[in-house]
């Protein structure tokens, strides 16, 4: 299918993202987004497509939208008081909100990792097998398998391979973030959500979720969204611009970041307000 074809029909600004290999279809797609708390407009008239195995940065200035938006691919925002939306939401072509959909299942495919990284308080090992378990799976060789090749994923194993039973709590900030990341891989998702996932980070284990996001690339799908502009440089192939609800820009990280197209843009990446 061309790529123009699965544009948005209206939006308020041109999405151009950048396509990989020879794939012109899209893993998720945002068509004329309204989100509201209540009377409040949170998200305004907000298309936006997104191509599989790529990495996106949301960025834009507190209060923007950012996490709102983004807690729409795994309908997260469905639990808060007052919330409520205009539009749709398609993971590779199926409306997500659509009455047929199971959230579970959703989530199953939709993983997601918070700011603060927030371990149960359980040991390492159940940490990461909890996914597993609450699907019902009992088959103890498999979840061995999917915690090991999860913690490795996740870059965790062979710093605690030894201590699988200890306290999850008792982790490092950095080493209880890349456990989170490994339970959200645990069950296989093929997107991975992250909000601000190093922002309680010190820099060198910010550093090494860094590296993990761009090597998950090859396998997941991952939305971003970061206070941190050398971050989404850093990591992300594509950005969208948030700013008061409404979508400035989206496009190629490297044109956002060096030739915007949007004063709003340029002002916003060059610290001139946010
Ligand atoms: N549960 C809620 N009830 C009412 N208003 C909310 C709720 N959550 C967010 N908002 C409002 O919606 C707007 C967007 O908030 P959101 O958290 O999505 O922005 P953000 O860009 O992620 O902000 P930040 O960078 O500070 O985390 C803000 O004005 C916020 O006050």
């Amino acid at each position: 299918m061309e790529a123009e074809s699965q544009s948005p029909k209206a939006t308020n600004v041109e999405t151009k993202p950048k396509l990989h290999s020879d794939d012109q279809e899209y893993k998720l797609r945002a068509e004329n987004i309204d989100v509201f708390y209540d009377d409040f407009q949170a998200i305004k008239n907000v298309s936006l497509n997104i191509v599989g195995n790529s990495i996106t940065a949301f960025i834009g200035p507190s209060g923007c939208g950012k996490s709102t938006f983004l807690r729409l691919f795994n309908r997260m925002n469905d639990y808060i008081d007052g919330f409520s939306m205009n539009g749709d939401i398609y993971m590779e072509g199926k409306d997500i909100y659509d009455p047929s959909i199971k959230v579970e299942e959703l989530r199953k495919t939709v993983g997601m990792v918070f700011q603060k990284p927030n371990p149960f308080p359980k040991s390492i090992y159940e940490n990461v097998a909890y996914g597993l378990r609450i699907q019902g799976i009992s088959d103890e060789d498999y979840i061995e398998e999917r915690v090991v090749e999860s913690l490795k994923q996740a870059t965790l194993f062979e710093e605690i391979k030894d201590n699988l039973d200890k306290q999850a709590t008792a982790l490092s900030g950095g080493q209880q973030q890349r456990l989170c990341i490994a339970r959200a891989l645990a069950v296989k998702p093929s997107v991975l959500l992250m909000d601000e996932p190093t922002s309680a980070l010190d820099p060198i284990s910010s550093g090494k979720i860094e590296d993990l996001v761009h090597e998950l690339k090859s396998d997941y799908t991952i939305v971003i969204v970061t206070h941190n502009m050398q971050q989404a440089g850093r990591v992300s192939d594509n950005t969208a611009f948030l700013y008061m609800g409404s979508l400035i820009e989206y496009g190629d990280t490297q044109k956002i970041f060096t030739n915007p197209e949007k004063d709003r843009t340029q002002n916003y990446i060059t610290g001139r307000f946010g």
